[in-house]
């Protein structure tokens, strides 16, 4: 098999997934996911002409006024009766306009005394002034939310205004990570010198976990066929996916190819060409699809940015999986690349975006210290300062 270019790489993982089964969750519980259905909405805001200001209700062409006030309208407490010529309606934001008035005048352009209200400044400039027209946000029976679309801190706010307390979703996908290598010890324990801890673990817990996925941490499996093997077909009878960390590539003690094979697992591709993260693989074991990260922690991690979260959105309905990607001015020149799409930690501020010194797969201060990675198109020649350059911003 050769090195497949990225884009070609996760289309053929998102071939391998379909969302997940559509379930029912409190708005509460939605964020993050994505309306499994076109969302609609049940009422109509605002309900009725709505006051934007403290002040009075009056109707325009009677200005300069004076009226004489007739009542009071607040927010959830109306005044319903029709204004007569020469009528107004204390008011307040929030508030219905009572029948027959058409304007607000604010209370800071306006004197009250004795029951009559008169202008006292400019005023207000034209008819409807400080009004919100009924329905100006979203009718009855309005689509507001396409199915797809993520469900952002707005669109659950939408959503409950359009009287929804609940919405239709995909359910989260399981997703069974697993360490594999005889050097890793579990994060925090003793480290003699043959002996690193499973930093990756945790580290694509905190990338992918949350309102797309519940982790299950299958722990270390140690560099022998039978153990993976084992493990390997455990994870597929109890996750969506399966993501196998390390031992991707061709060393002796790289096992995980070999035992996905043996657990039943039809490898779609192995190997992308992007640095880092070149051994990377997936296909299906049984109902799951799984992923293998390479183990250098800064390729897995650009493994799980470029193909791990796009398969999450993906089986979460998403309409667009792909990371999330800008352009920015890049600060100093870079190199022409070779056969691999480049991923170069980045730090991205207002006057440009600048390539971090240290670029090896296995350098974690100089990934903690990156808000993004800058994208070098294989092939791509040398490029100057200020050219635009694309990026994936990280979270
Ligand atoms: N002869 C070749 N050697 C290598 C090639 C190649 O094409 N030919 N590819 C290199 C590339 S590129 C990468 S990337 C690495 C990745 O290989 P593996 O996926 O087999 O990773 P390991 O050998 O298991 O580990 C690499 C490195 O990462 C550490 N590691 C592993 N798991 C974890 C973990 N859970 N937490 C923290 N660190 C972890 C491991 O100790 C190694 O230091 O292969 C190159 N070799
Ligand atoms: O592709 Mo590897 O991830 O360069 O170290």
């Amino acid at each position: 098999m050769s090195l497949l270019p990225v884009a070609d790489a996760r289309a053929r993982l998102l071939a391998l997934a379909a969302p997940l089964p559509i379930e029912t969750v409190p708005l509460i519980d939605a964020a993050g996911r994505h309306a499994a259905e076109p969302v609609l909405a049940r009422r109509t805001q605002p309900a009725a002409d709505l006051s934007a200001m403290d002040g009075y209700a009056i109707r325009f062409a009677e200005r300069p006024g004076p009226w004489r006030i007739v009542g009071e309208s607040a927010a959830g407490r109306p005044f319903a009766i029709p204004l007569a010529p020469g009528e107004a309606a204390r008011i307040f934001t929030g508030a219905a306009l009572p029948p027959g008035a058409d304007t607000i005048l604010i209370q800071e352009e306006a004197t009250a005394a004795d029951g009559l209200v008169r202008m006292t400044g400019k005023g207000p400039p034209a008819q409807g002034e400080h009004v919100r027209r009924r329905g100006a946000d979203f009718a009855d029976g309005a689509p507001l939310i396409a199915s797809g679309d993520r469900l952002t801190p707005a669109r659950i706010g939408l959503a409950a205004a359009a009287g929804h307390g609940a919405l239709p979703v995909r359910r989260r996908a399981r997703v069974a990570l697993i360490s594999t290598g005889d050097e890793l010890v579990p994060p925090g324990a003793p480290t003699p010198d043959d002996r690193l801890p499973s930093s990756n673990a945790p580290m694509l817990a905190a990338l992918c976990g949350g309102p797309l996925a519940e982790i299950v941490d299958l722990g270390i499996v140690p560099d022998d066929l039978a153990a993976l093997t084992a493990a390997f077909a455990e994870a597929a009878r109890i996750a969506d996916v399966v993501v196998t960390i390390g031992g991707a590539s061709v060393g002796d003690h790289d096992l995980v190819r070999p035992a996905l094979a043996a657990a039943g697992a039809a490898l779609d591709f192995w190997r992308v060409a992007m640095r880092p993260g070149k051994p990377l693989m997936a296909g299906r074991i049984g109902d799951a699809v799984v992923l293998g990260l390479p183990g250098n922690p800064v390729s897995a991690f650009v493994g799980a940015t470029l193909f791990l979260k796009p398969l999450l959105a993906r089986l979460s309905g998403a309409v667009d999986p792909a990371p999330p990607m800008a352009f920015a001015t890049l600060l100093h020149p870079l190199p022409a690349v070779g056969g691999r799409t480049d991923f170069l930690r980045g730090i991205n501020q207002m006057d440009g975006i600048r390539a971090m010194n240290r670029q090896d797969s296995a350098g974690l201060s100089s990934l903690a210290a990156a808000d993004c990675l800058i994208v070098r198109p294989a092939g791509a020649p040398p490029i100057a300062a200020g050219e635009q350059v694309e990026i994936v911003t990280l979270a």
